[in-house]
């Protein structure tokens, strides 16, 4: 355990968290739930898209040679041969002056090697037989839509990592992926701590407050593409906490818990750490907020001790959550993305601290703008509810004026 308390970078902080971390299985997963998973393998083309060369209009399969010299002026009759409609095909092979009537995706006939539209033609029955008056030239191959043109047999079109969006499961779906390979999410425990707390559904009490940070980690884990796994509510006790964070770790990957980090009495963390023999990884940021955020790990477990102030907690768990899940789901990419933006007011407050406020950045004359979302402590929970990204102004400043460019990590609504 460490006694004193050293902040430590950011970026320093988020090294020693990865050096933690593990990746998920692949497992096999129906089609119909694999939006927004992780594919875990790539997604290869085993044939041809489309499978055969087919028609892209509804008209006439026809032989181009027959149509040479023809104009709106010079109309030419053929004979309809045969009819087929998508899905169906026409074994015959067109002769000369032959057609046949084809709708929009059938396969292009043995003998044809153009598509007339259905409104450049028009057809008329004499003797028991159908013909059709063309009047206008076809080239070789116009209006083909030709196998392979899409995707070609051998590709790879998606690579493993990515997460699977409706563009995607159109591919799966094509080649043929009833149950696809994706990547294990990750189980995470999550545990309230605080005598003050009280149940979602309880009334408020003197001196008490609900529990909104467990739901908030819960609704933070489920976007991360982890599932969360609630364990409810500790009140600070130290015999009690310490049997239930000691019995939580066995059964899940990893293990967050809100509140009782600080240097308070009632701050039971660094104690439980200690007694269940966890190494503390860090327990001072230089951040704000969250700067007490703790990561310890037992083995290769690891055991996230955020703040109890709401949004120390959210940040804590965007900067170094985040990246484990990421992690263990193999993403192609891990952690917030960043962009840089145009800061749309002015943040007077000094910090010798690097700080990530809450904010909401919108794209205005084509360029990122950024504004934070209501005041930035790190006990305050109203600003939480219209960020979209953090706003990092780096410490040792005065402050940063409106129209400063700053960069911003992307939530990722
Ligand atoms: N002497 C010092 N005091 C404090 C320091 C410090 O460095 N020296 N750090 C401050 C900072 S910064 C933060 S952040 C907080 C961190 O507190 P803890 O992580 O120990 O959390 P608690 O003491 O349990 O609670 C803090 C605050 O948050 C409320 N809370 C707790 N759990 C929840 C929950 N599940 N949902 C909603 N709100 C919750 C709790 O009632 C407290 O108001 O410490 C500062 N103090
Ligand atoms: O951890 Mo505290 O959030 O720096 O305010
Ligand atoms: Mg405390």
């Amino acid at each position: 355990m460490l006694n004193e308390r050293n902040p430590i970078p950011v970026s320093e902080a988020v090294k020693r968290v990865t050096g933690f971390y593990k990746k998920g299985e692949t497992e096999y997963i129906p089609l119909t739930n694999a939006h927004q998973r992780i594919l875990a393998d790539d997604l290869k083309a085993d044939h041809d898209v489309p499978p055969f060369d087919r028609s892209p209009y509804d008209g006439y399969a026809l032989r181009s040679a027959d149509t040479t010299e023809v104009t709106e002026h010079n109309p030419k009759i053929l004979e309809v041969v045969g009819h087929i409609g998508a899905g169906s095909v026409h074994h015959e092979h067109v002769a000369n002056n032959q057609v046949v009537r084809i709708m929009t995706g059938a396969p292009i006939p043995d003998g044809a090697d153009a598509v007339i539209m259905l409104e450049d033609t028009t057809t008329f029955e004499q003797d028991g037989r159908t013909y059709v008056t063309v009047r206008k030239s076809l080239q070789h191959q116009q209006n083909i839509s030709f196998q392979g043109e899409d995707v070609g047999e051998g590709s790879v079109l998606v690579n493993k990592g990515t997460v699977i969006n409706p563009g995607i499961v159109a591919l799966l779906a094509t080649f043929g992926y009833a149950q696809v390979p994706v990547t294990k999410k990750p189980v995470i425990g999550v545990i309230a701590t605080g005598s003050e707390l009280l149940e979602v559904d309880q009334p408020l009490e003197q001196g008490k407050i609900r529990n909104s940070n467990a739901y908030m980690i819960m609704a933070q884990l489920e976007r991360a593409g982890a599932i969360p796994k609630y364990y409810g509510q500790l009140p600070d006790d130290l015999s009690e906490s310490l049997e239930k964070i000691s019995e939580v770790m066995k059964e899940v990957d990893f293990v967050v818990t809100t509140g009782g980090v600080s240097v308070g009495d009632y701050d039971l963390l660094p104690e439980i750490y200690h007694q269940i023999g966890a190494e503390v990884l860090f327990n001072k940021v230089a951040m704000r907020p969250g700067s007490v955020t703790t990561v310890a790990a037992i083995d290769d477990r690891l055991l996230y001790g955020l703040s109890g102030n709401p949004s120390a907690c959210y940040v804590g768990f965007e900067l170094f959550v985040r990246p484990i899940i990421d992690h263990y789901l193999a993403k192609e990419t891990i952690g917030m993305q960043q962009e840089q933006a145009i800061l749309a007011a002015d943040f007077s407050k000094a910090n010798p601290f690097d700080r990530f406020v809450r904010g909401r950045y919108q794209v205005k004359n084509g360029q990122l703008v950024a504004e934070p979302t209501g005041k930035d402590k790190s006990n305050m929970v109203h600003s939480l509810a219209k960020a979209n990204c953090f706003i990092q102004l780096p410490g040792g400043t005065e402050g940063y004026k409106k129209g400063d460019q700053v960069t911003i990590h992307l939530l990722g609504e």
